[in-house]
């Protein structure tokens, strides 16, 4: 038998943008280890949810304790440390440099020597930019072998699911305990977001201990790759359980179609 353990507890977790309530007294759990969906309509709050998980928003009120520890109030650089890491809805990949700037540049805030140091002491700046391009080169080997050849070639070149393969493994750097996925299938083909959650499944089944919760609006991707699913319906949980549990839920149903009818 299984045993759960919970990695993330959320309660009450309040957001308001003056008059609107963006998170209402959410109450959910994050378990170790989970692929966790997290749905709901347009506006519903997903989103506000993973930028005061990570630190970008302080919570009106509530609490989110993440490894036994209040994350609210703590900086997103603070909650990176101790294992956050996330991607954005909208790309942000700077085009002109490289697969290996592009996934180096999320991890500055680990790198030992700032700029000064560096100019001065040239040797010890080497060791360390070498020892990324081994980190890198072993993170593209397991996220995606193919990249490893390209890793010096400007992310401009590369297809859209590549772009999202590099900010995956961009989030993975700091080999985070808790990966935020925000729609990672946007603008992708339909055989594009099949090989993109084939590579997530595949990384996750490598890396030890990696705990993943991803917003997603593909029911096919969500019923693929989640354990469990919470739904989210102006700010407040309408529901939670397998995707089977949450597709033949009723409020889950009114939730969409209400929105479709809109
Ligand atoms: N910085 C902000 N200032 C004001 N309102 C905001 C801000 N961020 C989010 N909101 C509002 O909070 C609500 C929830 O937005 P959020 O982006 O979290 O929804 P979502 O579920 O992620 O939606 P989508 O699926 O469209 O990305 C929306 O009404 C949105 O307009």
């Amino acid at each position: 038998m299984s045993q759960t353990k919970t990695l993330v507890e959320v309660k009450d977790l309040t957001m308001r943008f003056g008059g609107l309530t963006a998170l209402d007294n959410l109450n959910m759990s994050i378990h170790e280890g989970e692929v966790l969906g997290l749905l709901g309509p347009n506006g519903s709050g997903k989103t506000t949810f993973f930028n005061v998980l990570t630190g970008l928003y302080k919570a009106s009120s509530g609490s989110i304790v993440y490894k036994g520890e209040e994350v609210i109030g703590k900086s997103p650089q603070q909650i990176y440390r101790s294992g956050v890491a996330r991607t954005f809805q909208r790309s942000r990949l700077s085009l002109p440099l490289t697969v290996f700037d592009n996934i180096v540049i999320g991890d500055y805030q680990h790198m030992q020597h700032g700029l000064i140091f560096n100019l001065f002491r040239r040797k010890a700046f080497r060791a360390e930019y070498d020892a990324y391009v081994e980190k890198v080169r072993d993170l593209l080997n397991i996220f995606s072998p193919p990249l490893v050849e390209r890793m010096f070639e400007p992310v401009e070149t590369f297809t859209m699911i590549d772009r999202r393969r590099i900010e995956v493994c961009r989030a993975l750097l700091s080999r985070p305990r808790l990966l935020l996925l925000d729609e990672p299938s946007a603008g992708m083909t339909h055989d594009e977001t099949h090989a993109l959650m084939g590579d997530i499944l595949d990384v996750r089944s490598k890396l030890d201990n990696l705990t993943v919760v991803l917003i997603e609006h593909e029911m096919n991707v969500i019923e693929r790759i989640t354990d469990r699913c919470v739904v989210l319906n102006y700010g407040k949980k309408i529901a939670e359980g397998t995707y089977a549990e949450i597709t033949s839920d009723p409020n889950v149903q009114t939730a969409y179609l209400g929105e479709e009818a809109a």
